[in-house]
C-alpha cells in the first residue's frame, strides 16, 4: 500500500471533523473555528541533514499561501509534519488550533493532505478510493456518498467513477488525489505541488477551486516549483532556504518590491533617449523586436527596474507625457518569480 494511502489516519481513525456545511450551522461553525496554520522554530533532521532549521510559518484561514523554495530547502518535509505524517524533532506546530503530534487525530481531522504523487489501490474504482477515505474519515455514509459524487464532479472524473484506478492517467490520479483531500470537508488543505501532471484546463480548473475554498473560509497552503502559478493564485508567500523561512510575503509586500518592467514603443529611440535623458538605468530586452532594420525609428522595448507598482505607475505617466509612443509596460516576470530570483541573489 502506499504510504500516503492509508485510509486510517496514525494514531487511529480522525473524528469526524467540526466544521458541518449544512444549513444552519455553517454561520456558527465558522465563528467558532480556530485559524489557519501556525509554526514556530520548526526542526526535523534526517541523519546528518537538518531539513527542517528553525522554519517559522503563519498561513492565514481565508487565503491561498504559496510555500515556496529550491529543491531540498525542506518543503515537502514540514507538509508532511502540519499534514501529521513525520514527527518533528522539536518546535511549535498549530493546525486550525491542534497540535498534528499531541492530537494526531483532531488535527488530521482538519486536515486535506495532497502529496505530490497520490498512489491508489488500482484495484478499486475511483468512487470506492474515495468512500473508502471519507469511512475512514468517519464521514456518515449518506453524506459521503453524496459528497464523493459531488468530488468526482468537482475534479471531472465522473464517468470514471466506477473504473479501476489503474486505468487513470497521472493526471487524473492527481485530480482524485485532490478530491481525495477534500471528502471530509477539512478546514485546512496541504498541496504538494498539486498542478505537477496536470493538463492545462485541470490547472485553471484547480487554480478556480482553490480560490473558491480560501473564499469559503479555509486555509490553503501549496507548495510548487511553477512561480508564475503561484503568482496567479497566492495571496500570501512563505519563502523557505535549507530548512528555514527567509521571508513571509503579503500579496501588497511583494507587488512594492523591487521588479523589472518590461517598456515597448513605437520609437526604440525616443524610449531610450527620453531614459537617458531622466538618468533611468534600462537594458536591451533581448527580444530583438526591431521590426525593420533600414527603418529609421524602429519599435522595440527595455527592461527597466522600478519600484513597485507605483514606481511602474509613475515611469508609465512620465513617458508618455514626455510624448514617447509608449505601446506597453507590464511585468518581466510574476511577482513571486522576481522575489524569489531576488532572494536567491541575497544568498550567494
Ligand atoms: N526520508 C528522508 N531521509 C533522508 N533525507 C531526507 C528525507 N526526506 C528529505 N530528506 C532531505 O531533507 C532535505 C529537504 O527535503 P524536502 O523533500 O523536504 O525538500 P523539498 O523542498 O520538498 O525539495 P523538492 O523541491 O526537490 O521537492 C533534502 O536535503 C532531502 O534530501
Amino acid at each position: 500500500m502506499p504510504p500516503d494511502a492509508s485510509p486510517e489516519p496514525p494514531g487511529g481513525p480522525a473524528p469526524a471533523p467540526d466544521a458541518p456545511t449544512g444549513p444552519g450551522t455553517a454561520g456558527a461553525a465558522v465563528a467558532q473555528r480556530p485559524h489557519g496554520i501556525e509554526v514556530t522554530g520548526l526542526r526535523r533532521a534526517f541523519g546528518t541533514v537538518k531539513a527542517l532549521d528553525g522554519a517559522d510559518l503563519v498561513a492565514r484561514a481565508g487565503a491561498v499561501t504559496a510555500l515556496v523554495g529550491p529543491n531540498g530547502s525542506g518543503k515537502t518535509t514540514l507538509l508532511l509534519v502540519l499534514a501529521g505524517l513525520l514527527v518533528p524533532d522539536s518546535g511549535h506546530v498549530r493546525i486550525a488550533g491542534h497540535d498534528p503530534v499531541t492530537d494526531n487525530a483532531g488535527a488530521r481531522a482538519r486536515t486535506g493532505w495532497m502529496p505530490d504523487a497520490f498512489g491508489t489501490w488500482d484495484s478499486l474504482t475511483a468512487r470506492e478510493v474515495l468512500a473508502t477515505f471519507a469511512s475512514a474519515y468517519r464521514v456518515d455514509r449518506a453524506t459521503a456518498a453524496a459528497r464523493v459524487d459531488e468530488l468526482l464532479a468537482t475534479v471531472h472524473l465522473s464517468e470514471y467513477a466506477d473504473q479501476p484506478a489503474a486505468v487513470l492517467s497521472r493526471g487524473q490520479k492527481q485530480r482524485l488525489g485532490l478530491a481525495r483531500a477534500l471528502v471530509h470537508d477539512p478546514q485546512v488543505l496541504l498541496l504538494d505541488e498539486p498542478a505537477s501532471g496536470l493538463d492545462p484546463r485541470s490547472r485553471v480548473d484547480l487554480r478556480i477551486l482553490l480560490r473558491r475554498l480560501a473564499d469559503e473560509g479555509r486555509t490553503v497552503l501549496v507548495s510548487s516549483h511553477v512561480l508564475s502559478e503561484l503568482d496567479e493564485m497566492a495571496d500570501d508567500a512563505v519563502f523557505l532556504s535549507r530548512g528555514r523561512t527567509v521571508v513571509g510575503m503579503s500579496e501588497a509586500q511583494v507587488a512594492s518590491g523591487r521588479r523589472t518592467w518590461h517598456v515597448r514603443s513605437l520609437s526604440l529611440t525616443a524610449l531610450t533617449s527620453w531614459l537617458e535623458s531622466t538618468g533611468t538605468t534600462y537594458r536591451p530586452d533581448g527580444a530583438g523586436r526591431v521590426t525593420d532594420a533600414g527603418d529609421p525609428a524602429p519599435a522595440g522595448g527595455v527592461l527597466v527596474d522600478v519600484e513597485g507598482e507605483a514606481g511602474a505607475a509613475a515611469l508609465l505617466r512620465d513617458a508618455v507625457a514626455a510624448g514617447v509612443p509608449v505601446v506597453s509596460s507590464a511585468p518581466a516576470a510574476g511577482a513571486l518569480e522576481q522575489a524569489y530570483l531576488a532572494l536567491e541573489e541575497e544568498r550567494r
